[in-house]
Parts: structure tokens; C-alpha cells; sequence
């Protein structure tokens, strides 16, 4: 890739869909609506995510309209579905409610690990697929199971770096990169970011975008932590596109004896 600063003509393409902000924000578990909208002003997000079993999109005076004077987009989630059908009625009921045909596709195997059930989750892909919708799949750190994602039509894919909330950013960067190296779909972090440099790490890993909830919305300082991670995936987005050095077992003068470096 041409390495290059200006971060104005790197937008991040899904689907038909264009965004300047490579960091998705997730709306739920803030304290307040006034730390939500304060939080998402100062993260650039352009497109959140909403979980339609915890809100009610007709209610005013509710999460719905924080979201609309922000002006950002929705990206409507099935957090709290354990089984595909489960998930796909979600889907269908937040494409009615929501008027969008996009979204994160969540189908959990338990509720101690809220991890992904893989089986479950490739099922719901495809027939919601099928069905019309643009689908962005959270799923496990799989580089098998991302690609069978990818394959059903997938639009994206979703791996997470560590469980949701645990704010242990990324457990399996091995795992994550052959998922970034073999996707010819954008790729998103999702789940475990705890803190700027968890968003970054990702970032320079070549992923596309990362989207994270709790880091932000449960931090001491909601707005600083957001902006914190706004900075952190630009400077690891800009790492990335500037090529890193590779890493080396001895030392190597930085000056050279005479002349300049032999590249
Ligand atoms: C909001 C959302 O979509 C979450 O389900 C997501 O997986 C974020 O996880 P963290 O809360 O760990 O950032």
C-alpha cells in the first residue's frame, strides 16, 4: 500500500456504504445519555451499533434520539440471541423497526463467556443473507470460520480480540492476522478493546476498522477514553499504511559509517 498522511482519502468502504471514521462505537451501557452523546461527539464514529432488545426505537426522549441529533448511522446488533432463528427474527424486526437491511450479527454460545456458537452463527449468516441483508458477523478469532463467513456473502467479518467487556484486547494476534491476511472483505475488531493502545495494535495489524463499547462507555471519563481510542486507532491506522520496520534479532546502527542506508 502507498504510504501516504492524508487520512482524507483513506475512507473505509463496507458494502455500499462510505466512512471517513474507521471506529464504530457501541451505544449501550453508559451512565447516561448526556455521557453517550458527549462520548460520541469527541469519537467521530459515523456508524454505531443499537441492540433492538434493549431499546425501544419509538420511545422519544430515548437512545434513539441522542443517535439522531448526533447524526450518525445506525448499525442495529442481535446482542442477547443464543440461537440462529432467535438471531434472524431479531434481524428482521430491526430491519422493520430501524429501516435499515444491515446488521451485527451476534448469535452467543453462553452467558459466561459470551462467546460466539460458530455452528449457530454460520446458519443465521446465510439465511439472513439470503434474505437481502448486509451482514457484519461478531465471531470468534476463527480464520476457518471467517472465511466460511466470507464465503456465504458476508459483507464484513467481526472477530473478537478477547470476550465482550472483558477489556483484555487481543488475546490471539496470530489468529487475527491470517483472519486479516486471507479476508477479501473488510475486517473489523470487535470485542475486548480495554484501552488506545488495544485499538491501535489492531489498526497497525492491517484491520479495517475496530468497534468498541465498553472500553468507552464504562471508563472513569467516558469523552477522554473516546477520544483516547478515536487517536489510537488513527495512529495505528497511519502506522500501518506507513509500513512499520521489520523487527530485528541484533542491533543495526541507525547512522550508517558513510552515505546513506542501503534499503
Ligand atoms: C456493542 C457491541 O456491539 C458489543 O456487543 C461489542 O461486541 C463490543 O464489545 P466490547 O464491549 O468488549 O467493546
Amino acid at each position: 500500500m502507498a504510504a501516504t498522511s492524508d487520512t482524507n482519502t483513506d475512507v473505509l468502504t463496507i458494502a455500499d456504504k462510505t466512512l471517513s471514521s474507521r471506529l464504530l462505537l457501541g451505544t449501550g451501557g453508559f451512565r447516561s445519555l448526556d455521557a453517550l452523546a458527549g462520548a460520541l461527539a469527541v469519537s467521530g464514529s459515523e456508524l454505531v451499533t443499537v441492540a433492538l432488545r434493549r431499546i425501544d426505537p419509538g420511545q422519544h426522549g430515548s437512545i434513539v434520539d441522542v443517535l439522531d441529533r448526533a447524526g450518525v448511522q445506525l448499525l442495529p446488533n442481535t446482542a442477547g440471541c443464543f440461537t440462529a432463528r432467535d438471531a434472524v427474527l431479531t434481524a428482521k424486526m430491526a430491519r422493520e423497526a430501524f429501516e435499515t437491511n444491515w446488521v451485527k450479527l451476534e448469535v452467543i454460545g453462553d452467558e459466561r463467556t459470551l462467546l460466539p456458537d460458530a455452528p449457530a452463527l454460520l446458519e443465521a449468516a446465510e439465511e439472513l443473507v439470503d434474505d437481502g441483508f448486509v451482514v457484519l458477523p461478531y465471531t470468534n478469532d476463527d480464520p476457518i470460520l471467517a472465511r466460511r463467513l466470507e464465503d456465504v456473502g458476508c459483507a464484513a467479518v467481526m472477530p473478537l480480540g478477547s470476550p465482550i467487556g472483558s477489556g483484555m484486547g487481543l488475546l490471539n494476534t496470530y489468529n487475527l492476522r491470517l483472519i486479516r491476511e486471507r479476508a477479501g472483505v473488510p475486517v473489523i475488531l470487535d470485542a475486548g478493546v480495554g484501552t488506545a493502545s488495544d485499538a491501535a495494535l489492531a489498526m497497525e495489524l492491517g484491520f479495517d476498522a475496530v468497534l468498541c463499547a465498553t472500553a468507552v462507555s464504562r471508563a472513569e471519563e467516558p469523552e477522554t477514553m473516546a477520544r483516547a481510542i478515536r487517536l489510537g486507532v488513527e495512529a495505528g491506522r497511519l502506522a500501518y499504511r506507513a509500513g512499520r520496520i521489520p523487527r530485528r534479532l541484533y542491533a543495526q546502527a541507525s547512522t550508517p559509517d558513510e552515505g546513506f542506508p542501503e534499503y
